[in-house]
């Protein structure tokens, strides 16, 4: 079979286990975890490795900033033969309770960016897979954060800096979703519209209100959020190979 035409691998190649984050860089930090490494393509945005953790058969794909290029990266995960997907990725936190450093649990995404209303109508909710969310909850709270652990909504957005529109934080606050990030709402709904199963967990980088303002997620505390979620991640894929 021929090449995905957009991520430049083979989809012989792609296990049915995979992680995905925005960052190529992170793509390969988390590829440094495994055993007998690979690097299938670096194609746009999208740089694809294989390997094995503890026995397992897994990818680790970067899917770049925002929910369109987002979804060309799922999709095509999907065409290969890719069945459960867990997104490992940074937010800005909602909440007073989980702050900086703190790991968060995506169970469902606000559906606020622009992608998905053009796949299914607004009024089709964006959910995870409740077995990838538990397995999840509980390797994070063994994965040593340096904040809490907690699961809940998310919102995803298209807008990082604001312009002269009010952003919709506020409102999202009020109504208890905990942390705002970009790409999760894109994952759940391609994962349910085409048959997969997939979950996200979130290291928390600073509040969201305070981007505009001066935005730094290269702290030691986020560097150890994100360790900590990279293992979470591994130690959920592991667990969910063994309940397909
Ligand atoms: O940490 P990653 O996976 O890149 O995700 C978050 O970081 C980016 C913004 O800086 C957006 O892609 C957002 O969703
Ligand atoms: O989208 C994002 C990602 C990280 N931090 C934020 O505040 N927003």
């Amino acid at each position: 079979m021929s090449l995905l035409p957009i991520l430049r691998v083979d989809p012989k190649d792609m296990p049915e286990l995979a992680i995905v984050c925005g960052d190529p860089f992170r793509a390969e930090i988390i590829s440094q975890q495994l055993e007998q490494v690979k690097e299938l393509a670096y194609s746009r945005e999208y740089r694809t490795f294989t390997g094995e953790y503890k026995g397992v058969r897994i990818a680790v794909v970067s899917h770049g900033v925002g929910s369109p290029g987002a979804a060309v990266c799922f999709e095509e995960m999907v065409k290969a033969g890719v069945k459960t997907i867990i997104r490992v990725g940074t937010a800005g936190s909602l909440s007073d309770r989980y702050k900086t450093g703190s790991l968060i649990i995506s169970t469902a995404a606000v559906r606020e960016e622009g992608l998905t209303r053009q796949l299914v109508p607004i009024a089709f909710p964006a959910v995870a897979d409740s077995k990838v969310t538990d397995a999840l909850y509980e390797a994070a709270l063994e994965a040593n954060a340096p904040g809490a652990v907690g699961k809940g909504i998310t919102l995803t957005m298209d807008a990082f800096f604001s312009g002269v529109v009010e952003l919709p934080h506020a409102i999202y606050r009020q109504a208890g979703v905990l942390a705002v990030e970009m790409e999760i709402a894109a994952l759940y709904v391609v994962a349910l519209l085409r048959g997969i199963r997939a979950g996200a967990i979130l290291a928390l980088d600073g509040d969201s209100t305070a981007v505009d303002e001066g935005y730094d997620p290269h702290r030691s505390i986020v560097a150890e959020a994100v360790d900590a979620e990279i293992r979470a991640a591994l130690g959920a894929l592991v667990k969910l190979a063994e309940q397909p």
